[in-house]
Protein backbone atom coordinates (compact mmCIF):
# COMPACT_ATOMS: atom_id res chain seq x y z
CA UNK A 1 0.00 0.00 0.00
CA UNK A 2 1.38 3.09 -1.40
CA UNK A 3 -1.13 6.40 -2.22
CA UNK A 4 -4.25 7.39 -0.15
CA UNK A 5 -6.89 7.57 -2.57
CA UNK A 6 -9.96 9.59 -2.23
CA UNK A 7 -12.90 8.42 -4.45
CA UNK A 8 -16.56 9.60 -4.11
CA UNK A 9 -19.36 11.46 -6.15
CA UNK A 10 -18.58 14.77 -7.87
CA UNK A 11 -18.45 17.52 -5.26
CA UNK A 12 -18.15 15.10 -2.43
CA UNK A 13 -14.43 17.36 -1.90
CA UNK A 14 -11.78 14.89 -2.86
CA UNK A 15 -9.72 17.67 -4.41
CA UNK A 16 -10.05 19.99 -1.30
CA UNK A 17 -9.62 17.80 1.05
CA UNK A 18 -6.95 16.07 -1.23
CA UNK A 19 -4.98 19.20 -0.53
CA UNK A 20 -5.53 19.65 2.87
CA UNK A 21 -4.59 16.10 3.32
CA UNK A 22 -1.52 16.15 1.46
CA UNK A 23 -0.03 19.59 3.40
CA UNK A 24 -1.00 17.25 6.57
CA UNK A 25 0.66 14.35 6.11
CA UNK A 26 3.94 16.38 4.20
CA UNK A 27 3.13 14.35 0.66
CA UNK A 28 2.96 15.31 -2.80
CA UNK A 29 -1.11 15.75 -3.87
CA UNK A 30 -2.07 15.02 -7.41
CA UNK A 31 -5.48 15.46 -8.87
CA UNK A 32 -6.41 12.58 -11.52
CA UNK A 33 -8.50 14.61 -13.61
CA UNK A 34 -5.70 16.98 -13.98
CA UNK A 35 -3.06 14.30 -14.75
CA UNK A 36 -6.18 13.17 -17.56
CA UNK A 37 -5.74 16.86 -18.91
CA UNK A 38 -2.34 17.79 -19.16
CA UNK A 39 -1.72 14.07 -20.27
CA UNK A 40 -4.42 14.42 -23.52
CA UNK A 41 -3.57 18.61 -24.26
CA UNK A 42 -7.26 19.07 -23.89
CA UNK A 43 -9.73 20.17 -20.86
CA UNK A 44 -12.69 17.25 -19.87
CA UNK A 45 -15.50 18.76 -21.98
CA UNK A 46 -12.88 18.47 -24.93
CA UNK A 47 -12.01 15.09 -24.45
CA UNK A 48 -15.63 13.76 -23.95
CA UNK A 49 -16.91 16.00 -27.15
CA UNK A 50 -13.90 13.81 -29.37
CA UNK A 51 -13.95 11.17 -28.18
CA UNK A 52 -16.83 10.06 -25.93
CA UNK A 53 -17.02 9.07 -22.73
CA UNK A 54 -15.66 5.42 -23.36
CA UNK A 55 -12.27 7.51 -24.24
CA UNK A 56 -12.22 9.47 -21.48
CA UNK A 57 -12.45 6.21 -19.24
CA UNK A 58 -9.58 4.42 -21.19
CA UNK A 59 -7.39 7.79 -20.25
CA UNK A 60 -8.89 7.65 -17.45
CA UNK A 61 -7.56 3.96 -16.40
CA UNK A 62 -4.25 4.64 -18.07
CA UNK A 63 -3.58 7.52 -16.53
CA UNK A 64 -4.43 6.23 -12.81
CA UNK A 65 -2.08 3.19 -13.69
CA UNK A 66 0.97 5.36 -14.53
CA UNK A 67 0.11 7.12 -10.89
CA UNK A 68 -0.56 3.91 -8.95
CA UNK A 69 2.96 3.01 -9.94
CA UNK A 70 4.87 5.75 -8.95
CA UNK A 71 7.21 5.05 -6.28
CA UNK A 72 6.44 8.09 -4.17
CA UNK A 73 3.76 7.89 -1.87
CA UNK A 74 0.94 10.62 -2.62
CA UNK A 75 -2.54 11.59 -2.10
CA UNK A 76 -4.35 11.45 -4.92
CA UNK A 77 -8.22 12.75 -5.73
CA UNK A 78 -9.53 10.37 -8.58
CA UNK A 79 -12.05 11.38 -11.13
CA UNK A 80 -15.62 10.83 -9.64
CA UNK A 81 -16.02 7.69 -11.67
CA UNK A 82 -12.62 6.35 -11.32
CA UNK A 83 -13.13 3.64 -9.31
CA UNK A 84 -16.03 2.23 -11.53
CA UNK A 85 -14.66 1.25 -14.78
CA UNK A 86 -11.82 -0.64 -16.21
CA UNK A 87 -11.01 -2.59 -12.85
CA UNK A 88 -9.91 0.58 -11.33
CA UNK A 89 -11.32 -0.30 -7.91
CA UNK A 90 -8.71 -3.21 -8.09
CA UNK A 91 -5.89 -0.68 -9.09
CA UNK A 92 -6.67 1.42 -5.84
CA UNK A 93 -6.94 -1.18 -3.12
CA UNK A 94 -4.40 -3.30 -4.82
CA UNK A 95 -1.58 0.23 -4.52
CA UNK A 96 -3.09 2.12 -2.00
CA UNK A 97 -5.59 2.61 0.49
CA UNK A 98 -8.94 4.28 -0.72
CA UNK A 99 -11.10 6.50 1.10
CA UNK A 100 -14.75 7.08 0.20
CA UNK A 101 -16.01 10.52 0.54
CA UNK A 102 -19.56 9.58 1.23
CA UNK A 103 -21.62 13.05 1.56
CA UNK A 104 -25.05 13.88 1.89
CA UNK A 105 -26.82 14.18 -1.77
CA UNK A 106 -28.56 17.48 -0.84
CA UNK A 107 -25.10 19.05 0.05
CA UNK A 108 -23.56 18.08 -3.14
CA UNK A 109 -26.51 19.28 -5.46
CA UNK A 110 -26.18 22.75 -3.48
CA UNK A 111 -22.21 22.66 -4.33
CA UNK A 112 -22.76 22.09 -7.55
CA UNK A 113 -25.31 24.16 -8.53
CA UNK A 114 -23.14 26.90 -6.80
CA UNK A 115 -19.71 25.79 -7.74
CA UNK A 116 -17.59 25.59 -11.15
CA UNK A 117 -18.03 21.70 -11.57
CA UNK A 118 -21.73 22.38 -13.78
CA UNK A 119 -19.74 23.34 -16.91
CA UNK A 120 -16.60 21.28 -16.26
CA UNK A 121 -17.97 18.09 -15.74
CA UNK A 122 -19.72 16.62 -19.04
CA UNK A 123 -22.19 14.66 -17.41
CA UNK A 124 -22.98 16.99 -14.62
CA UNK A 125 -23.78 19.55 -17.61
CA UNK A 126 -25.92 17.14 -19.12
CA UNK A 127 -27.55 16.21 -15.73
CA UNK A 128 -30.01 19.23 -16.16
CA UNK A 129 -31.09 19.67 -19.95
CA UNK A 130 -31.77 23.62 -21.17
CA UNK A 131 -35.63 23.02 -21.20
CA UNK A 132 -35.52 21.19 -18.15
CA UNK A 133 -38.83 22.61 -15.89
CA UNK A 134 -36.82 21.41 -12.53
CA UNK A 135 -34.59 23.88 -10.64
CA UNK A 136 -30.59 23.25 -11.49
CA UNK A 137 -30.74 21.71 -7.90
CA UNK A 138 -33.42 19.41 -8.60
CA UNK A 139 -32.06 18.33 -11.33
CA UNK A 140 -28.60 17.46 -9.33
CA UNK A 141 -29.93 16.24 -6.85
CA UNK A 142 -31.89 12.95 -9.03
CA UNK A 143 -29.19 12.82 -11.01
CA UNK A 144 -26.28 12.08 -8.35
CA UNK A 145 -28.96 9.22 -6.49
CA UNK A 146 -28.70 7.93 -9.86
CA UNK A 147 -25.26 7.90 -9.95
CA UNK A 148 -24.69 6.92 -6.36
CA UNK A 149 -27.40 3.69 -6.57
CA UNK A 150 -25.17 2.71 -9.69
CA UNK A 151 -21.42 3.71 -8.40
CA UNK A 152 -22.39 2.49 -4.55
CA UNK A 153 -21.20 -0.78 -5.33
CA UNK A 154 -17.82 0.57 -6.56
CA UNK A 155 -17.02 2.88 -3.43
CA UNK A 156 -17.92 0.82 -0.74
CA UNK A 157 -14.38 -1.42 -1.57
CA UNK A 158 -13.08 1.48 -0.53
CA UNK A 159 -10.92 0.81 2.72
CA UNK A 160 -12.66 3.66 4.95
CA UNK A 161 -15.61 5.35 4.41
CA UNK A 162 -15.84 8.77 5.85
CA UNK A 163 -19.52 9.88 6.15
CA UNK A 164 -21.38 13.30 5.88
CA UNK A 165 -19.95 14.79 8.86
CA UNK A 166 -16.42 12.96 8.77
CA UNK A 167 -15.82 13.48 5.12
CA UNK A 168 -15.38 17.57 5.34
CA UNK A 169 -13.26 17.77 8.41
CA UNK A 170 -9.57 17.19 7.23
CA UNK A 171 -8.92 16.82 11.33
CA UNK A 172 -12.08 14.12 11.57
CA UNK A 173 -10.88 12.35 8.64
CA UNK A 174 -7.04 12.40 9.73
CA UNK A 175 -8.73 10.90 12.88
CA UNK A 176 -10.60 7.92 11.44
CA UNK A 177 -7.58 7.29 9.03
CA UNK A 178 -5.60 6.78 12.15
CA UNK A 179 -8.17 4.49 13.87
CA UNK A 180 -8.29 2.26 10.63
CA UNK A 181 -4.45 1.73 11.02
CA UNK A 182 -3.84 3.94 7.67
CA UNK A 183 0.40 4.70 8.10
CA UNK A 184 1.58 6.71 4.78
N1 LIG B 1 -15.46 20.64 3.31
C1 LIG B 1 -16.10 21.45 2.47
N2 LIG B 1 -16.95 22.38 2.95
C2 LIG B 1 -17.59 23.20 2.11
N3 LIG B 1 -17.44 23.21 0.77
C3 LIG B 1 -16.60 22.31 0.27
C4 LIG B 1 -15.88 21.39 1.06
N4 LIG B 1 -15.13 20.60 0.28
C5 LIG B 1 -15.38 21.03 -0.98
N5 LIG B 1 -16.23 22.06 -0.98
C6 LIG B 1 -16.72 22.79 -2.17
O1 LIG B 1 -17.46 21.87 -2.94
C7 LIG B 1 -17.12 21.98 -4.32
C8 LIG B 1 -16.59 20.66 -4.81
O2 LIG B 1 -15.36 20.35 -4.16
P1 LIG B 1 -14.22 19.55 -4.94
O3 LIG B 1 -13.94 20.21 -6.26
O4 LIG B 1 -13.09 19.39 -3.99
O5 LIG B 1 -14.95 18.15 -5.19
P2 LIG B 1 -14.44 16.91 -6.03
O6 LIG B 1 -14.86 15.72 -5.26
O7 LIG B 1 -12.99 17.03 -6.35
O8 LIG B 1 -15.33 17.03 -7.36
P3 LIG B 1 -15.03 16.47 -8.87
O9 LIG B 1 -15.31 14.99 -8.86
O10 LIG B 1 -16.03 17.20 -9.71
O11 LIG B 1 -13.62 16.79 -9.21
C9 LIG B 1 -16.11 23.12 -4.44
O12 LIG B 1 -16.81 24.28 -4.79
C10 LIG B 1 -15.54 23.23 -3.04
O13 LIG B 1 -15.16 24.56 -2.74
O1 LIG C 1 -18.27 11.47 -11.99
C1 LIG C 1 -17.71 11.36 -13.11
O2 LIG C 1 -17.95 10.41 -13.86
C2 LIG C 1 -16.69 12.34 -13.50
C3 LIG C 1 -16.18 13.18 -12.54
C4 LIG C 1 -15.08 14.12 -12.79
O3 LIG C 1 -14.19 14.13 -11.70
C5 LIG C 1 -14.34 13.80 -14.11
O4 LIG C 1 -13.47 12.71 -13.94
C6 LIG C 1 -15.30 13.52 -15.24
O5 LIG C 1 -16.05 14.68 -15.48
C7 LIG C 1 -16.24 12.35 -14.90
MG1 LIG D 1 -11.94 17.03 -8.15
Amino acid sequence: MNHLYLIGLPGSGKTTLGRRLASHYGRPFLDLDAVIVTAAGQDIPAIFEAEGEAGFRQREADALREVAARPEPLVVATGGGTPCFHQNMEVLRATGFPVWLDVPLATLARRLAAGAQANTRPLVTAAHGPNSPETLENSLKRWLGQTLAARRRFYSQARLRCPGATSTRPAAVVAALAEAGFQF
